[in-house]
């Protein structure tokens, strides 16, 4: 099975590694990696997203010790469109969470229109965070919670500091 799956992981959380463990489960993965220019346009707080190729970097070295437990192989393609690559007709299933739900479901209008059949969206829940909330980059790199989701312990909003 071909299962897709999308996002800026900037940086990568146990929310991310939830939808990647759940993705290699199902089959090989591709990663639909948002572009410099199409990742700050879906944060919902403006803010400073590293370099595609940071990004990128980094990205394939969790995702490279995941393959290799699953015995999957892997890719990271640049997501320039929220319904591009998985679009394609070649992919099985999208691994979503409840938030980005409604994007799977537009890919899925326009695959049927194509004739195509639709994904299997599999939605995995959201991660919380020590306090309940979901684990999310922008409260990482807020300063609020470590990628695990702990609430950091001097919390007073400085921002964390994130490998270059
Ligand atoms: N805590 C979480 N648990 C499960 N999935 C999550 C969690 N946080 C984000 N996701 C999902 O991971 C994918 C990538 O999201 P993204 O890279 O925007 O991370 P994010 O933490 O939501 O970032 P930001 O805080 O900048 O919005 C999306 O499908 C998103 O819904
Ligand atoms: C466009 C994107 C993947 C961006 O992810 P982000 O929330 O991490 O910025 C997300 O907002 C979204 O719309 N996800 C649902 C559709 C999807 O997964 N598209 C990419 C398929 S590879």
């Amino acid at each position: 099975m071909n299962v897709a799956l999308g996002g800026t992981f900037d940086p990568v959380h146990d929310g991310h590694r939830k939808l990647f463990e759940r993705a290699f489960e199902l089959g090989d993965v591709t990663v639909g990696l948002t572009s410099d220019e199409l990742a700050p346009k879906t944060r919902h707080v403006e803010r400073y997203v590293r370099p595609y190729d940071r990004r990128k970097r980094d990205l394939e070295a969790e995702l490279s010790v995941l393959a290799d437990e699953h015995d999957r192989e892997f890719e990271v393609r640049e997501l320039t469109d929220p319904t591009g690559i998985a679009v394609e007709p070649e992919f099985d299933a999208l691994i979503v969470s409840p938030e980005t739900r409604g994007g799977g479901e537009q890919i899925n209008e326009i695959r049927r229109e194509r004739g195509h059949d639709p994904l299997e969206l599999v939605v995995v829940d959201h991660v919380p965070a020590e306090d309940g909330e979901r684990i999310s980059s922008t409260r990482i790199v807020a300063g609020e919670i470590d990628e695990h989701g702990n609430l950091t312990p001097d919390r007073d909003g400085r921002g964390a500091t994130r490998p270059e």
